[in-house]
């Protein structure tokens, strides 16, 4: 079977939890997002770890943010370990994307939009004219002009972007949470399906499979609910 389209946010606090996440989620999902958390504690070991003998895509969620100069070499140091996706924050503008881009050749750039955990009163207060769904297409075209070929968004905004950035651009969706699944820290949430059948490419899921019993139950329950809902 297919692995889903699903990136498990593996934000644990040790190396052994993470692997061993990595290691039940990976026969469902297609990935495996390595985030600060891990990756500030165990540097770049840790992409090996989680990668495991399956070899599943890893995504290097470090939503790098400086100027142009610095996020080059930042992701020149990190283009050799070969992730598949490695975030910058859209609002770092168009020489700082760009600059990444051109570091990092053989990995997916992605651009985070507005974070997920931020509800449209907060736009304001941090200087974003929004609404959110404004401030997200703004960024994202934006992104895609200075060379990015994937966005993060949240699942409220996905269909919006795709409508303004077409069909050859990555549409990532973090705060998505299964029906009856706690948000936590996330303001703009959509379920599972939805997010998909709105255009999103790639799911970031973290807490409601990693925080699971059994993650990799977890996991296979999302995976055959997308499969379900397939058109
Ligand atoms: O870039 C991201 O992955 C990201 C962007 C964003 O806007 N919101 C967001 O939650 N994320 C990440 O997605 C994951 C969501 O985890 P859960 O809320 O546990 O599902 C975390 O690892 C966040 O760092």
């Amino acid at each position: 079977m297919t692995p889903a389209p699903i990136a498990v946010a593996l934000d644990a606090p040790d190396l052994e939890t993470a692997a061993r996440w990595a290691g039940l989620v990976t026969p469902h999902v297609s990935t495996v997002k390595v985030g600060l958390e891990l990756y500030l504690r165990y540097g770049p070991d840790v992409i090996a770890s989680v990668r495991g003998a399956s070899g599943v895509q890893v995504f290097l969620d470090l939503k790098l943010h400086d100027i142009p100069n610095t996020v080059s070499g930042a992701a020149k140091a990190v283009a050799r370990l070969r992730p598949a996706i490695l975030t910058v924050h859209a609002a770092g503008g168009p020489a700082m994307i760009r600059a990444a881009v051109e570091a990092a050749p053989h990995t997916q750039i992605a651009a985070v939009t507005v974070l997920t955990s931020l509800a449209e009163e907060d736009l304001g207060r941090i200087g974003l004219a929004g609404p959110a769904g404004e401030a997200v297409r703004r960024l994202a075209a934006m992104s895609v002009e200075a060379g990015a070929t994937a966005l993060v968004c949240s699942p409220h905004e996905v269909s919006a972007v795709r409508a303004e950035v077409g069909t050859g651009i990555t549409l990532i969706t973090p705060g998505v949470r299964p029906i009856g699944a706690d948000s936590q820290d996330q303001a703009r949430v959509a379920t599972p399906e939805q997010a998909l059948a709105d255009g999103a490419d790639l799911l970031v899921i973290g807490r409601p499979i990693t925080g699971s019993p059994d993650p990799g139950a977890a996991a296979a329950a999302i995976a055959a609910s997308l499969r379900r809902n397939q058109p």
